[in-house]
């Protein structure tokens, strides 16, 4: 028997699945937890010799986990990296490579086995749930062949209670077990974040949580997660 795998899955890209999911491994190891976080597939990155390499999600992650950048530990944490800020098929491409739903499935279930009882392991898709990973799959198809729970992560900016529900609802018609949402508070959002969590609220079935801007991980949305 292995641990506890959660799917980090977004309504959209750059609504703040990193940030949340920081924020849950730092929460979770303080509270004692045994906790490992994976990026497995990433966009947008540069060199791990780059100064901004450390804006990476991979090394913003690696942080969390309390694990120095070394190439040991991003090829660890995120083994398929590409430079272009794209959709992982198109990034890829752009370097001459491919990726293989089967191979990143391969990976994640090795990951999920070695996870230890009683241990949690937080995987953070890429972009939006349908975001395209690889040529022909998405990832939904992605999740759905890994057979482990979502987290769904959305913003509070004008329009992403519809990109939430239309998330969510897709997990549901794909039979993809929903732990819950976090609503992650967006720049400039137009109504308070507590006024799109409530709308959210009356269309699923499951908690959700708040993060506003700066904020650490709510011990709800911890105790959702945690193994
Ligand atoms: N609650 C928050 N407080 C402060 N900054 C935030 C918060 N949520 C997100 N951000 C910032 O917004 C930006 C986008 O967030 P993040 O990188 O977490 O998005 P993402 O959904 O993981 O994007 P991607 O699709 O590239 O993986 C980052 O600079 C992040 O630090
Ligand atoms: C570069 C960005 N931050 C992410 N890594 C990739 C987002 C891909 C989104 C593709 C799409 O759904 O249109
Ligand atoms: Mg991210």
């Amino acid at each position: 028997m292995s641990g506890n795998a959660v799917f980090i899955a977004g309504a959209g890209t750059e609504i703040g699945k990193t940030y949340v999911t920081a924020a849950l491994t730092r929460r979770l190891r303080g509270d004692g937890h045994d906790v490992r976080t994976l990026k497995p597939v990433a966009s947008g990155v540069p060199p791990i010799g780059d100064p901004d390499f450390r804006t990476s999600d991979t090394a913003i992650l690696l942080e969390a986990q309390g694990l120095v950048v070394t190439p040991e530990n991003v090829a660890a944490c995120s083994p398929w990296r590409f430079s272009a800020p794209l959709a992982p098929d198109l990034a890829a491409a752009r370097e001459g490579r491919t990726l293989a739903l089967a191979d990143l499935v391969a990976w994640c279930r090795a990951e999920m086995g070695a996870t230890p009882p009683g241990s949690t392991l937080l995987v953070e898709g890429v972009g939006g749930l349908m975001s395209p990973v690889t040529a022909d799959h998405t990832g939904l198809d992605w999740l759905k062949a890994l057979s482990v729970p979502a987290l769904l992560v959305t913003g509070s900016y004008l329009g992403a209670i519809s990109h939430a529900l239309t998330a969510a609802e897709t997990l549901r018609l794909h039979d993809v077990p929903l732990l819950g949402l976090a609503v992650c508070e967006s720049p400039d959002a137009p109504t308070p974040i507590e006024t799109v969590a409530a709308a959210i609220r009356r269309h699923v079935a499951v908690p959700v949580h708040e993060i506003v801007r700066g904020g650490a991980c709510p011990a709800g949305l911890a105790r959702l997660v945690g193994a």
